[in-house]
């Protein structure tokens, strides 16, 4: 049973920040169905955090919403935008890429791997998307990619390779890079989980900031429990391509209802 989800109006300094609501989402890679008849809605400015087992469809949730994968089935609406439909005559048709390519330059996507230009210093890596994408100048690119890496704590790296930094490091150039398009959604898939240990802190504080100025909306995949039970406005637990258990962190994580969860948490807890 999937649990449909509603989220009510709260109260959450959004400045700018989009929603993202999901109906009937469905996904399959040939026979596997991924994504089953999904229901999601994540309000504006609200910090969702997505665990569950390996294969349950975590990351395919956040690479559809990013279009990385097409969705089979379904709509996914952006801050009241369809990102995959287009209303012709009142009638919803399957949206023409120009229109996916607009709708998705509200959304900004973090990966595992950092994925950044080795040959481009920190600060270039940065000033990449403003430039092509969002037609910044190089002057303006260049003064947003300073800013952002400052405030990833990164000022001295501007002109380092990806190659001179940490794993850490790096993950905050990415992240710096996925804030300089200004995403109303950010989604993130399992961050810190390349890193070593003694790195993970540095990313999580940093993900405690982009949380604190609210003005974006963030859906996490993490297996970081402490940073979901201290920053995720929800949790929710994926199974079989279902949400099969949503509320705050302290139910989710605190005390499960559905026995899948219960045993996650188990299994996550004995590592
Ligand atoms: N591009 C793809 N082609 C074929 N199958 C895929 C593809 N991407 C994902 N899958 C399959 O879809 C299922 C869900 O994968 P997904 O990566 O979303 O799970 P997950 O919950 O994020 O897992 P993990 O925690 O291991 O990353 C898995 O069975 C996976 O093998």
């Amino acid at each position: 049973m999937s649990v449909s989800e509603t989220t009510t109006a709260r109260d959450i300094s959004s400045k700018g920040a989009a929603g993202v609501r999901m109906r009937g989402v469905t996904k399959a890679f040939g026979q596997n169905v991924v994504l089953r008849d999904l229901d999601l809605e994540v309000a504006p400015g609200e910090k969702v955090v997505v665990i569950g087992p390996s294969g349950s469809g975590k990351t395919t949730i956040l690479r559809t919403t990013m279009t990385l994968e097409r969705i089979d089935a379904g709509t996914i609406e952006v801050g009241g935008r369809h990102l995959y439909h287009e209303s012709v005559n009142g009638k919803l048709r399957p949206a023409r890429e120009k229109h996916i390519r607009e709708v998705r330059s509200d959304i900004g996507m973090v990966f595992q791997h950092f994925n950044l230009f080795p040959h481009m210093t920190a600060l270039e890596n940065i000033m990449l998307a403003p430039m092509k994408v969002h037609g910044k100048s190089r002057q303006e690119a260049q003064a947003l990619g300073v800013e952002l890496l400052d405030k990833v704590g990164l000022a001295h790296a501007v002109n380092q390779t990806p190659g001179q930094l940490s794993g850490g490091q790096k993950q905050r150039v990415a992240i710096a890079r996925s804030l300089a398009c200004e995403p109303k959604v950010m989604l993130f898939d399992e961050v810190t989980s390349a890193l070593d240990p003694e790195l993970v802190g540095e990313v999580l504080n940093v993900l405690r900031d982009i949380a604190e100025e609210g003005r974006t909306t963030m859906m996490l995949v993490t297996h970081e429990m402490g940073f979901a039970r201290e920053m995720a406005d929800r949790v929710l637990m994926f199974d079989g391509g279902q949400i099969i258990e949503s509320g705050p962190p302290a139910e989710v994580l605190g005390s499960p209802q559905h026995e899948r969860t219960k045993a996650f948490l188990g299994a996550v807890k004995s590592h």
